[in-house]
């Protein structure tokens, strides 16, 4: 074994358990948390398939020099080397995003809650008048590079300004607003549209621009649908349901301040409604993901009941 430098060095070595050294046990450990810290990661997003198609190959290519299939190993090897570039730069984004999360600072500054209140209020009353509202929520990843492409501002969060900035009219109502702690910061901005990988096909621009900034980011992003009066929030590259105002509030207070690490909610969140017309396409949530939570893509939909006993939030 090689000799190492270390004082430590001894215990790694000389330790053993089964055959097996501490040192051993360390570098099982670590590539453990390192798995599933990736997995963690990348799961509920579309790199998962990735991953699954990449496990297939490998494990064709293993069989292909197993049975000393030369050629076939020898192409799917080559294949491999040049897909490992393809796939760098076909997830581009969601690399970007990764390594974001990894490296975002903690404890980022979080909503007052007269401001988070004034921003459900806000977007309640553009969803009430059916008018279109894109609204993102800044949590660790830092936004700047969307905000960059619209309109800077640096403005409280009031109930009349952003319903200001959505009228019709309103210079500055086309794209997203960018929303800093308690400050609106942009404007008009752009946000990236959710491939059209079939889930989100039949939603507008509006729906799919929500969902595309919520899953390079962390973001919570508020939808008011011009077309059908509702709201819903976007995270993690997923699209909740329709929220009733009650339900909006009590889903921003959980994301915005007591789950501050959350890219999924947890079970217990108020959902949104479970009678809900079928989507025009047919399909709604797909098996397996539990219905109302931001995390089950849903079909467009009437909005609902507020659940038994819920009263109106504050
Ligand atoms: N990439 C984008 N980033 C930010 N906003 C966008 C983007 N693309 C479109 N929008 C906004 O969406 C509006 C168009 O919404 P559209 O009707 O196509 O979508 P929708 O999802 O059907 O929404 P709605 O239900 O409100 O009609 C645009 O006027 C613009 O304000």
């Amino acid at each position: 074994m090689k000799e190492s430098p270390f004082p430590l060095t001894p215990i790694f070595t000389n330790l053993s358990l089964f055959g097996l050294t501490l040192r051993d046990l360390l570098d099982i450990v670590l590539v453990g948390a390192l798995v599933y810290q990736g997995y963690k990661l990348i799961a509920g997003t579309r790199a998962v398939n990735v991953v699954r198609g990449i496990m297939v190959f490998a494990g064709v290519w293993v069989a292909a020099r197993l049975l000393g299939l030369s050629t076939l190993s020898d192409l799917l090897g080559r294949a491999g080397t040049v897909g490992l570039f393809a796939l760098v730069v076909l997830f581009q984004p969601e690399l970007r995003a990764v390594l974001e999360r990894v490296g975002r600072p903690r404890g980022r500054e979080v909503q007052g809650g007269a401001a988070l209140q004034d921003l459900a209020r806000a977007v309640e009353r553009l969803a009430e008048r059916k008018t279109g509202a894109l609204i993102a929520i800044e949590r660790r990843t830092p936004l700047g590079e969307y905000a960059a492409t619209g309109v800077s501002l640096d403005a409280m969060i009031s109930v009349p300004f952003i319903e200001a900035l959505f009228a019709r009219n309103a210079p500055l109502h086309d794209g997203g607003v960018i929303i800093q702690g308690s400050r609106v910061v942009a404007a008009g901005c752009l946000f990236p549209l959710q491939a059209s990988d079939g889930t989100y096909r039949r939603y507008g621009t509006r729906h799919r621009a929500g969902i595309g900034l919520s899953e390079v980011t962390d973001a919570v992003v508020l939808i008011a649908s011009e077309e059908r009066g509702s709201m819903r929030i976007a995270l993690g590259g997923r699209l909740g349901p329709d929220l009733t105002a009650t339900e909006l509030r009590e889903q921003l207070r959980v994301l915005i301040y007591e789950r501050d690490d959350l890219l999924e909610p947890p079970p217990s969140l108020p959902t949104g409604r479970a009678q809900r017309s079928p989507p025009a396409g047919g399909g709604g949530s797909p098996a397996g993901s539990p219905a109302g939570s931001p995390a089950s893509p849903e079909g467009p939909a009437g909005r609902g009941q507020a659940a038994p006993g819920q009263g109106e939030g504050p």
